[in-house]
Order: structure tokens, then sequence, then C-alpha cells
């Protein structure tokens, strides 16, 4: 009873008026001292209510009610001033880990000397919030990167001779939390109203990340929210490692690199500054191969969207695409449908409507161009169309020559002469004989030995297993 009218456990006290007589509350409040804004609210109260001609019972209800109202009131104004006063006094920058800054900002503190020292840390073998590793595939997969980050919290670091607070949030939703995908965030702030210290910081944290990229080819996919996800890197794959005609492969990347400098041409002209490949053919000839070493030779992103990702829909498809800024794989269904709810039309108009990103390249693969609708692939939406075979005795030549660099210069000429020869013209994709050659590492005379009977153990057709090493695109 006692604390009835102390200010801030009025809403508790209220909670436990059932065990009370209301007598003893109209007691409680009428004894109040005069400086109680409390007293002061029920005596007036009192007043009105004794004026009004009301009941005690009432009397008392219409003061709590009013008081309870006051306090409320009082808070929630609280809260409002002290959160004016802190926009006035403290700048604070936040990062969501659907957001690709996230990464930079986990990257960034990774390398904070704070990271190094501080007593509460996290261990992550990723710093991307799909989880996947951004340092690719080329570490040995034994020892993976391991990132020391800041453990959930509040953190104080210095940073340019300034003094930040960093808050690092972890997703209470139970949901998430078991997803690899859950929700973080993380909240910088430091003193100020200048939103220049910590604007340096994210481009910082930028640079550090790109720089680290620079060597490498960064693969985003989509995901059901019209988001774009970093999923992998690896590093850049050099073109003189992708065995087709030298003509083709000339004349593909001087169009992109002609296509990405000719901006003014196009918009002179009223055309749409987009270009499109379709790479299509056999199952492990080299196209998706190709689209990593074009996009490394170019210096730009590779941006899949799988068009049966369950959650995508022809808005968050078309989303994506006008968000695109370099390049866009989309490994695509012939006929637009899917388990997902993007329709034909919605996939052309994220092609190219009017929404669609300028100065992409796409890149269409796929095993059977016949059962494209001829509309996706028009002129204007593909430009160039590349027929992808299984490997001529030629390409063969070349891939043996590539898998034993260490050979003399003799030794190489005439093992790989031989070897191609055994390989029949247009019979195996090159990922078939890439396999062949693995199971041969280092010993090139016992592959051109054993190459004839592999030849003849698959004249009923090339080996089931078309596994390659490269990942899918659109994974
Ligand atoms: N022309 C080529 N030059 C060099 N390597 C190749 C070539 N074609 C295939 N390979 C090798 O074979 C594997 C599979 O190639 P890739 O995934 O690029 O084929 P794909 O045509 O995209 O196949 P799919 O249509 O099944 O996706 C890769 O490891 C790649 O190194």
């Amino acid at each position: 009873m006692s604390f009835i009218g102390r200010r801030g456990i009025i809403g508790p006290a209220y909670l436990s008026l059932g065990t009370q007589n209301s007598y003893g509350y109209s007691r409680s409040l009428s004894t109040l001292p005069d400086s109680e804004p409390s007293g002061t609210i029920g005596k007036l109260v009192a007043i009105v209510a004794e004026r009004l001609g009301v009941g005690e019972m009432a009397t008392n209800g219409l003061q709590l009610a009013v008081i309870g109202g006051a306090l409320a009131g009082a808070r929630y104004f609280g809260g409002f001033l002290v959160d004016f006063l802190k926009k006035r006094v403290v700048v604070t920058a936040s990062f969501d880990s659907r957001d690709e800054s996230y990464s930079w900002v986990l990257n960034w503190l990774n390398e904070h000397p704070y990271s190094q020292r501080t007593t509460q840390f996290s261990v992550s073998t990723s710093i991307t919030s799909s989880g996947s590793s951004s340092l690719g595939e080329d570490r040995d997969k034994r020892f993976p990167p391991v990132y020391f980050l800041p453990a959930p919290g509040i953190h104080l670091l210095m940073y340019n001779n300034r003094l930040l607070w960093l808050n690092r949030e972890l997703s209470q939703n139970s949901a998430a939390a078991v997803t690899k995908s859950s929700l973080e965030r993380i909240h910088i702030s430091t003193f100020g109203r200048s939103r220049d210290v910590l604007q340096q910081l994210v481009l910082d944290a930028q640079q550090k990340f790109i720089d680290r990229d620079l060597s490498r080819t960064v693969v985003f996919a989509a995901d059901g929210y019209g988001n774009w996800r970093r999923t992998r890197s690896r590093p850049k794959r050099p073109l003189s490692t992708i065995v087709i005609p030298p003509c083709l492969k000339t004349q593909l990347v001087s169009d992109a690199k002609e296509f990405l400098v000719s901006e003014k041409w196009y918009s002179d002209r009223g055309i749409p500054y987009r270009r499109g490949y379709l790479l299509y053919g056999t199952p492990g000839s080299g196209k998706t191969s190709f689209v990593y070493s074009l996009a490394g030779e170019l210096g730009l992103n590779i941006y899949v969207v799988s068009l049966s990702n369950k959650g995508l829909t022809d808005d968050t498809l078309g989303e994506l695409v006008s968000d695109v800024d370099a390049a866009f794989v989309h490994r695509n269904r012939a006929d637009g449908s899917g388990t997902n709810s993007v329709t034909f039309s919605g996939l052309l108009n994220a092609i190219d409507g009017v929404a669609a990103q300028e100065g992409r390249i796409l890149c269409m693969t796929t095993n059977h161009k016949e059962k494209l609708d001829p509309a996706l692939i028009r002129p204007g939406r593909i430009d160039v169309r590349v027929h992808f075979e299984n490997a001529t005795q030629e390409q063969a030549r070349e891939l043996f020559t590539k898998f034993y660099p260490g050979l003399t210069e003799t030794e190489s000429r005439e093992l790989s002469e031989t070897f191609a020869a055994r390989i029949p013209n247009l019979k195996f994709s090159m990922a078939h004989l890439q396999g062949f050659l693995m199971g041969h590492k280092g010993l090139p005379i016992r592959a051109v030995d054993e190459v004839d009977s592999w030849v003849e153990s698959h004249k009923d057709g090339p080996p089931k297993d078309t596994s390659s090493e490269n990942e899918p695109l659109d994974a």
C-alpha cells in the first residue's frame, strides 16, 4: 500500500489492485504530500469528482486512471526527449546482415586491433551473411579461414582518434536463429553531430573489402526476398585456361570490352545500353567456366538468379535485376515456368523492361537452346550466340598441354598429339576429358597409355557421371 504513491511504481501497484480495497487506495492517495505530483493530481481529481457529485468508489477509480495516464504520458515524452537529445549529441550508423555493407564492417572489425585483444569475442569461419567464406575455394579446405570478431554486446574502440561504441545484436527470432541467414545488426556510434567520421569508416571498410577482392571474382546469388547475397569469391580464372577456339574467345572478350566503353555510342542512338550473350550446348563444355573467366577479365562481379528459387516473383526479380551494375548470369528455364511465381513476361521485363538495369551484360547458359521461347532470345535481348560442343581433337590436345605444364616442348607436343589422336572427335565433353586427366595427375605418359582403354570402355556413350569441378553458377 505504501508504495502506490511512489513515482515510477504506479504501474505494478495498479496491477495488484484486486487484492486491495478501494478505500485503502483512496486514503493512501489523499495522504500523499502536496509536493508529489500524483498526490496533487489525485486531489484535483477528487475535487472535480466531488463537484460533479461522483461517488467515492468512482472517484478512486478516476484518480487512479488519471494518475496512470499522466505517468504513462510522462514516460512516453521522457523517452521522446532522451531520443531527441541523443540525436543531437550522438551519431550512429547501422548495418544489417542482409546487406553487403555488413560484410565490409565485419571484415574491418576483424582487422581492427580491438578484435585481437577483446576478452569477449566470437569466432567465425565466415564474414558473409550467407555463411560462405569470402576468401574463396582456393584455400586449403582442411583449414578454413578464421575470423575473430567482437562478441554480441557493447564494445568501445578507437577509430581515427575518436571513441566509438559498437553494439552487435543478434536476432531474437528463434526461427531466424536456426538458419544460416539469421538476422544480425551492428550499430556504431560516436559523440558529435557530424557524420563524417562514420562515413569515412564505411568507405574505409568498403575499400578494404574491395582491395581484397581485386584478384577475385565475386558471385552474388538472389535470395527469395529481392536481395543479393554474396555467396562466394574465387580467384579470377585466366581466359587462357578455357580451351575453346581462339578466335571465338578473342571475339567474345573484345565484344564485351567494347560494350563497356560504349555507353555514349548507345545513348547517341537511343539504343538501350545492354548486351546479352547466349552460351548454349553440351553439358561440361565450358559455358560456366567461360562466364567466370570473362567476368574476371572485365573485373566484374557475377550476379546469379536461379529461376527455380521458390521465393522469386516478378516483382523481386525486377528489383534484383534493376539493381545489378555488372554482369548478370542467369541459368534459364526455357519457358520461364518454375516452382516460383515468375511469369514469362516478368522475366522479359526484368531483362529489358523500363526498370531494367543499363550497362549490364546478361549471360544466359543453357543445354537446350531449342526449348527456349524465341522471344527470350530475340536480337536486342541476346546479341551474341555461342555454341559450345563436345571436345574436338584440337581441344583435347590443348587441354593435355595445359594439364602437364612441366614437360619439355618436344615431350609436350608428342604426348599431346598422341593423346588427341586417340580421342574421337566431338564424342566426349571437355569435362569428361578433364576428369580422365585428373585421374592421371602428374602421369602424362600413363594417361596416354591408358586413354585407349578409357575410350573403349565408353564406346557406347560418354561416362554418365558428368560431375564437374565448377560449382554451378546458379547454386
Ligand atoms: N572448354 C573448356 N576449357 C577448359 N576447361 C573446361 C572446358 N569445358 C569444360 N571444362 C572443365 O570442365 C568442368 C565443367 O565445365 P563447365 O561447368 O564450365 O561446363 P558447362 O558447359 O557450364 O556445363 P553445364 O552445362 O553442365 O553447366 C570445369 O571444371 C571446367 O574446368
